[in-house]
């Protein structure tokens, strides 16, 4: 599988080498030219819709702003392409970061109209804009490409054309297999699950489009070069559209689809000028077909068919994984991980699911909280991890308040989580997901990422063999490779746990962890929690199941109400007529008799 990819460049190299060699004549090449630019923006869309799972409709818009920057500059200021593209790129860039602001709020189809209304934003500024975009009559005369100050010729732009395509295919795929890529699927999956682990959504979506705008403004400025012409009646609504079916219908998330997309989307209006009349209904009827018949895109159905008859990829070597204590060993003496939480309240409109709620959770102990179905349980993991922000109250862990902290910003301070509906990134492998975990444990940037640095490969190695160990001590190494969605309901359990703990924690809190397991399950998760506390981490355990919290807790917490009726060691908890009380509703003697 890993020779594809390197092979997929080298044969892209010799096809846009060989293009012009074989051109029949300019019009040929131009027609060519206009498939690397058209290339270019797909490629750069496709982080976004691909990775991010995020659909932009208004690509047009900001490849109409690169076209028209590109335009100014070389008229007004006699930039060259260069320089017009570096302006247009930072331009387009700041566009892309107000485009994904609203990310914050709104997502799926109302993204899509936000974006549908900025393309027509800039399709009206550009008409009315008169005296610097020319309005409807639109900028003309744009001089012929040059760099500094040399003419390009027709085969020169197009090689410059080429090699610009050629390197940020390869520099998205270095993004996309690096942790930028792997947290953007993170993301788009599961967006709470991403918060859990630190990660920051609102940034990854940012950066997302910020590469689908650079890319496009770029685009614009070879554009507006290619053609010497631009008006505002060649960047309309249906472009972009086309743009976001040359990616899914490429195959959104590979690395060649949305290039190969371009190129069917480019010459298909060609090819199809002979019908004439008929032209836009077999433009539309052929990409219905297509999309009927390949519906993950013409690479994403070839490697689907490809994946099935392929020899499975080999389950990483146990022996490659790192110890988990290496990984996960905390010095008891200087690393208490206490948390306490004081009189916390939360309302949910006039019901109080907790109230004056306060608990110890001490350095390397093993606490259970327990309660009857709807005591407040959840609420109180949810509003110690930032999910939810206490009406009153305080919490902190080593004496760092969490209280008004962001639920990824208390996952940096050491306060990992699971989920009691668990919450995988599904699309990922078992591995990967375990990977995303580790995520914020590495610290090399975006460059380092786009160039694939040693140092990126030497983290990204560091980081894999520390997920392979983990994966080896919650049981699941022979699962690395399977997507975490196939796994079975107590095994995706496990992996939330080897998940959480990848990112170090001082602190794990593991939401109803037994719920749903089998009793050999429940005894290996027992050995896990055992293990995780005898590595110096806190644990807090909520959960119903009783054997469980007698056979792991220091101390025991119970809730009723929303308030704490207990706390103490199991056993004295166990004999607590408050607690009977709670569960049984009847007092003690009661509920003997019952029994
Ligand atoms: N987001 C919410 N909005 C409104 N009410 C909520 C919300 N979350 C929880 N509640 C309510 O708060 C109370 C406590 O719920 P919570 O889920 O914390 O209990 P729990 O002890 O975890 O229960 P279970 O064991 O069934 O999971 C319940 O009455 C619940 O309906």
């Amino acid at each position: 599988m890993r020779y594809l990819v390197p092979l997929g460049f080298l044969v892209f190299a010799l096809i846009l080498t060989a293009v012009p060699l074989m051109a029949a004549n300019e019009y040929a090449l131009r027609l060519f030219m206009l498939f690397l630019i058209y290339g270019l923006i797909a490629v750069g869309l496709n982080v976004l819709v691909g990775l991010t799972g995020l659909v932009s409709l208004g690509q047009a818009g900001l490849f109409a702003l690169g076209s028209y920057t590109g335009a100014v500059l070389a008229t007004r200021l006699g930039f060259d392409i260069v320089a017009s593209c570096i302006g247009a790129a930072i331009l387009s860039g700041a566009f892309g970061v107000l485009l994904a602001y609203p990310t914050v709020r709104v997502k799926g189809v109302y993204l899509a109209v936000v974006t549908i209304a900025f393309g027509i934003i800039v399709e009206n500024v550009a008409i009315e804009w008169q005296s610097l975009t020319g309005g409807t009559t639109g900028l003309s005369s744009i001089p012929r490409p040059n760099v500094f100050g040399i003419k390009l010729s027709g085969f020169a732009f197009y090689a410059v054309l080429a090699v610009t395509l050629f390197v940020f295919t390869l520099l998205i795929h270095n993004l996309k297999i690096s942790r930028y890529g792997r947290t953007m699927l993170a993301v788009s999956q599961s967006e709470t699950a991403s918060r859990a682990l630190g990660i920051n959504p609102t940034a990854m979506r940012t950066l997302a489009f910020v590469v689908a705008s650079v890319t496009a403004g770029i685009a614009g400025t070879f554009y507006a070069f290619l053609n010497s012409y631009i008006s505002p009646d060649i960047f309309t609504f249906s472009d972009s559209v086309r743009f976001l079916l040359m990616v899914i219908l490429g195959g959104a998330g590979s690395t060649f689809g949305p290039v190969i997309g371009a190129y069917i989307l480019t010459y298909l209006p060609e090819y199809l000028q002979q019908f004439q009349l008929w032209q836009n209904f077999a433009y539309g009827a052929l990409l219905l077909l297509v999309m009927f018949v390949l519906p993950r895109g013409v690479l994403g159905t070839l490697r689907l068919a490809f994946d099935r008859w392929r020899p499975a990829d080999p389950v990483p070597d146990v022996a490659e994984g790192l110890p988990v204590e290496t990984t996960l060993r905390h010095d008891k003496q200087t690393w208490t991980a206490e948390l306490v939480a004081n009189a916390l309240t939360v309302r949910f409109g006039g019901l109080s699911a907790l109230s004056n709620v306060s608990l110890r959770v001490k350095g390397g102990e093993i606490h259970a909280l327990i309660g009857p179905n709807g005591a407040g349980k959840s609420t109180f993991v949810n509003t110690i991890s930032g999910f939810y922000q206490p009406d009153e109250g305080r919490c902190e862990l080593d004496g760092v308040e969490l209280t008004g902290r962001r639920s990824l910003e208390i996952a940096r301070l050491g306060l990992a989580r699971t989920f009691q509906n668990t919450e995988l990134f599904g699309e990922l492998s078992v591995l990967e997901n375990v990977m995303v975990g580790y995520d914020q444990r590495l610290s090399y940037g975006l460059v380092h990422a786009l160039l694939r640095t040693p140092r990126m490969q030497r983290e990204e190695f560091e980081c894999r063999r520390a997920a392979i160990g983990l994966l080896g001590f919650v049981g699941l190494s022979q699962y690395a490779n399977e997507a975490a969605r196939f796994l079975p309901f107590g095994l995706q359990r496990r992996l939330e746990i080897a998940r959480a703990l990848a990112g170090k924690p001082r602190l794990l809190l593991l939401d109803e962890p037994a719920a749903g397991l089998t009793t050999q399950e429940i005894d290996d998760l027992e050995a896990i929690v055992r293990k995780i506390a005898g590595l110096g981490i806190s644990v807090l355990l909520i959960e119903h199941h009783v054997d469980l919290i007698m056979a792991l807790a220091d101390t025991v917490t119970v809730l009723d109400y929303g308030q704490v009726i207990a706390s103490d060691a199991p056993a004295a908890i166990q004999n607590d007529p408050r607690v009977i009380e709670a569960y049984f509703g009847t007092p003690p003697e009661r509920a003997e008799t019952a029994a």
